[in-house]
């Protein structure tokens, strides 16, 4: 990127730097025309596409050395460490379809299996047998271990039809003998559940209904753009949106730790896709749906089993084809177009491959021959190319023409390299990053001392970690406040929006994307919104005066029993726009009601001539705001240089608002 990008001519740059969104096409095109003329280029896409030079091919070398480390832990009881081996040789071994008997896949899985069950961990067990005869039906290994599995859950029924069915392609005698052996364990205990009336728990717990969702209606506002109103009354915690991202991606620092797919923790038996080694899932179900259905199984795969009950064909087509059927067929494989051996989805940033994948999305959805310039059009998200600075500006146009290059190895038809597609991608990397929202998991950190100490405690030390991005569409629609009054979590990848307080009929709803009043002072939030979003926040938070933003960064008086305070002059520039909003306005000498809080009512009493005691710190620039009406004189404040005791956490002047009653301005 470095080298690209100080390979581009400063005229050029500048001319990127000042561009407005309809200047996009004409600086796309000549950016274009200087790249197709540097060899460093074409060398840099030639890495990023080339199979050949990707190092997320699978490798089925590299995966047979991975097995045997795996079996020479095996072997000495390491079992975690063959759990380790075995994980990364699945990652890099090829699918060969063609073999129809046991194949390295099929054998990775059922060797996963037999140390997941010495780990105790049955189910993850199961399931990666059901996966190994998903490749390769007849493995009679496979459903002998899938048995004694089932025998260790309780599920003898079970355990016998895969004992018979192991015995049935098992051609060696002592293999024959080992099945035997556990078919009379398995029959016995089936027996004995019989004779004592056990029954095994088939009873699912039922999952309540979800509340309705609140109605929602988008409207434009004045300030914010379109926003999200409340058409009637919301009561709190109630549900007000629920949606699956358009689509989403994980971050590169989770890539080992969570599924790519639905962002929740890896269990033990992780899969991986089934055509490159980068993505690792949680399950058949999220694997499917990010990379698309790898294994067609049909039932003649396991014909040629003459002789076995018709009941015992039908258990294994269950097993064998279990997944597939099962899955919401709408839903388009969004990893499927990264993973042709190429590397660019493990190189570029997460965002970059985001807006690819949203590209795809486009294309597969209006049907490849119908898909036409306005591919993302659709989508109608706001963005912020205008205010971005010149370095990301700059960025956006260099890694448009990247991924131009990448995604065509794929759709060579609808997308034509050339300036207004690349300004398509300009524009929806700037909508991206204006709209994509972070999807969050709780995580508690590890715990260093003894558990007891409070520090310690898990609820108080929990925190929220980043794990994806995804473009959410009418959870695009929610603007920001300082003061929200709804807040968002995820379950898989799902978003959920929540009111945090009773919310009057036709209100906006409005979340943090960050900041909020309280944590942040008001420049603070200022600053991030605009770092991070390019606009200037124009909610209530920041555009009326409240409590927390005067006393966060206060200095308050060391003097025993008062409470006075005295504003950090890079507060002051900030609050005292509001201040100027305030003493210009109507209310100018008299009083009015400003905020309840719990029973007691703040006041504003806005004086026409400072008290005379303010007046040197007016002078320096700061405003005094004692926060109790007792207080007369205030000359120890300045006494002591001013400086007093800094109150950083809003919670400890929140004694003081409470015993407040007025504040002087
Ligand atoms: C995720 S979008 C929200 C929907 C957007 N208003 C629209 O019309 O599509 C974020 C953009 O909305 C605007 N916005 C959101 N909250 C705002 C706020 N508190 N003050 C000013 N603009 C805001 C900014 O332009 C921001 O880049």
């Amino acid at each position: 990127m470095e080298t690209l990008k100080s390979a581009v001519p400063d005229v050029l740059k500048r001319e990127i730097s000042k561009s407005t969104p309809a200047e996009l096409p004409s600086t796309c095109s000549s950016l274009l025309d200087f790249f197709h003329n540097l060899p460093q280029f074409h060398q840099m896409i030639k890495d990023l596409t080339d199979p050949s030079m990707a190092l997320c091919c699978k490798d089925r070398i590299a995966a047979l050395e991975a097995k045997l480390k795996g079996n020479g832990c095996f072997s000495k009881g390491e079992y975690p460490n063959a759990l380790l081996f075995y994980s990364q040789a699945l990652r890099l071994a090829p699918v060969d379809m063609d073999d129809m008997k046991i194949n390295l896949v099929a054998l990775l899985y059922v060797n996963r299996a037999s140390t997941l069950q010495k780990m105790g961990l049955l189910l993850e067990c199961l399931r990666d047998c059901s996966r190994a005869l998903r490749v390769s039906p007849c493995y009679a290994k496979a459903w002998f271990r899938r048995g004694k599995a089932n025998i260790s859950l309780g599920k003898f029924e079970d355990a016998i039809r895969d004992l018979n069915i192991s015995l049935k392609v098992e051609i060696s005698s002592s293999g024959k003998r080992q099945i035997e052996a556990e078919l009379t364990t398995a029959l016995d205990k089936f027996k004995e559940m019989g004779s004592s009336g056990k029954k095994t728990n088939q009873n699912q717990s039922e999952v309540p209904d979800e509340p309705d969702q609140v109605k929602l209606q988008c409207l434009l506002t004045t300030t914010k753009g379109r926003g999200m109103f409340c058409v009637d009354d919301v009561s709190e915690a109630s549900l007000v949106h629920k949606e699956d991202p358009y689509a989403a991606i994980i971050l590169k620092k989770c890539r080992e730790t969570h599924c790519h797919f639905c962002f929740n923790e890896l269990p033990a038996d992780a899969i991986s896709c089934a055509s490159c080694s980068i993505p690792l899932y949680c399950s058949d179900r999220c694997q499917i749906q990010a990379g698309g259905q790898k294994f067609d199984r049909s039932s003649k795969s396991f014909s040629g089993l003459e002789g076995l009950a018709d009941d015992l064909k039908n258990y294994m087509s269950n097993v064998v084809l279990a997944g597939a059927s099962t899955l919401d067929t709408e839903h388009i494989a969004e990893h499927r177009h990264e993973c042709q051996g190429f590397h660019w989805p493990l190189i570029l940033p997460s965002e970059v491959v985001l807006a690819g994948r949203i590209i795809v999305k486009a294309i597969e959805q209006k049907g490849r021959a119908s898909a036409d310039s306005d591919l993302i059009g659709f989508l109608d998200l706001s963005h912020n190319y205008l205010q971005l600075p010149p370095e990301s500006k700059l960025e956006m146009h260099i890694y448009s023409i990247i991924l131009l290059h990448c995604l065509q190895h794929f759709y060579r038809a609808e997308l034509p390299i050339n300036g207004i597609m690349v300004s398509k991608l300009v524009i929806l990397l700037s909508q991206i990053q204006v709209n994509s929202m972070a999807v969050v998991r709780m995580q508690a950190p590890e715990v260093k001392g003894p558990i007891y100490e409070p520090e310690n405690t898990l609820t108080s030390s929990l925190e929220q970690v980043k794990v994806g991005q995804a473009v959410y569409v009418a959870g695009s629609l929610f603007n920001h406040s300082c003061q929200p009054n709804i807040h968002t979590y995820f379950l898989s990848r799902t978003l959920h929006v929540q009111a945090t307080e009773y919310i009057l009929a036709g209100s906006e709803l409005e979340l943090s994307y960050g900041p909020q009043v309280g944590h942040w002072d008001c420049k603070d939030r200022q600053r991030l919104l605009e770092d991070c979003y390019s606009f200037t926040c124009q909610c209530t938070g920041c555009s009326e005066l409240n409590v927390p933003d005067l006393v966060i960064n206060a200095y308050r008086c060391t003097k025993l029993n008062c409470l006075g305070v005295i504003l950090d002059r890079t507060v002051t520039r900030c609050e005292k726009h509001k201040l100027k909003l305030l003493l210009d306005g109507p209310t100018f000498y008299s009083s009015r009601p400003h905020k309840q809080v719990e029973g007691l009512e703040f006041q504003i009493l806005v004086a026409q001539v400072p008290c005379v005691h303010f007046l040197e710190e007016l002078a320096h620039n700061m405003i005094q705001v004692p926060l109790s009406h007792l207080i007369s004189d205030h000359s120890h404040i300045m006494s002591d240089g001013g400086r007093g005791r800094r109150m950083r956490s809003p919670f400890r002047f929140k004694n003081m608002w409470f015993r407040a009653t007025k504040f002087w301005i």
